[in-house]
């Protein structure tokens, strides 16, 4: 029985501030809630105080990118020991917006999720086609690719204890979203690859989350899909009532 994973991708939006008094009223709203895991990815000025803010709560803690180094002279850059160390949990890895504005490829991508995994961080490998790619007819070929090389050379056991999310880029923060028969239909697509590169047991344990305008009014329906295993969401996680409503419907299904 796969757990389902609702993340709130926060990308660069809310102050510390901000970030204290959202997750106060995150906690009061998913009080005693179970059966679902929560997660939280706000900008790396927030992690800490999140954290302080998180603790003893049902809600853990993730960021949204980070170097593949330890340590080293990087500028402007963030360690998987520094986020380990701050409380994280998750980490997103390979989100669309990276890759297209920050030129990070799958091979940047394969090296920082060895990274996280050697330092205990679960990693959310996203993955996902443009546009054109998807009216081309090259979904599976393009999510395929970079399923394969994003993940290349993991054993099994660790395939089967990360994250995977898929996002169609033509979906995310255009309100329009995938059918969940689409979504489903990719997703069952990355289970099929998984269990070609891991073993039928690692693709059967593997979280395979959809991404991309994700809103209470259409997440039943998409988490109520048998390979669809929680969501990545971008605007809806910046509100407690929309992210609270949406892990409510996962709780449904
Ligand atoms: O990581 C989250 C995705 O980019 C989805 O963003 P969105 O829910 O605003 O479409």
């Amino acid at each position: 029985m796969r757990i389902p994973l609702l993340a709130g991708n926060w990308k660069m939006y809310k102050t510390v501030t901000e970030a204290v008094e959202f997750v106060r009223g995150l906690k009061e709203a998913l009080a005693g809630v179970q059966g679902v895991e929560v997660a939280v990815c706000p900008p790396f000025t927030a992690l800490y105080a999140v954290a302080r803010e998180l603790e003893g709560s049902n809600i853990v803690l993730g960021a949204q990118n980070m170097h593949r180094a330890e340590e080293g002279a990087y500028t402007g850059e963030i360690s998987p020991v520094m986020l380990k160390e701050i409380g994280c949990r998750y980490v997103i890895l390979g989100h669309s917006e990276r890759r297209q504005y920050f030129g990070e490829s799958d091979e940047d991508v394969n090296a920082k999720v060895k990274a996280a995994l050697k330092h205990g961080l679960v990693p959310i490998v996203c993955v996902g086609e443009r546009l054109e790619e998807r009216e081309a007819g090259h979904t599976e070929r393009v999510v395929g690719a970079q399923v394969r090389r994003s993940l290349a050379g993991l054993s099994g056991t660790e395939l089967a204890g990360l994250v995977v999310a898929y996002e169609p880029v033509w979906a995310i923060g255009t309100g329009r979203t995938a059918s969940p028969e689409d979504a489903q239909q990719v997703n069952a697509f990355i289970r099929c690859l998984l269990a070609e590169m891991g073993g039928q047991e690692a693709a059967r344990q593997v979280r395979i989350q959809y991404g991309g305008s994700v809103k209470p009014e259409n997440a039943a329906e998409l988490l109520g899909q048998p390979d669809i295993d929680g969501a990545l969401v971008g605007g809806a996680s910046l509100k407690v009532d929309s992210f609270g409503a949406i892990v409510r419907a996962a709780l449904r299904e």
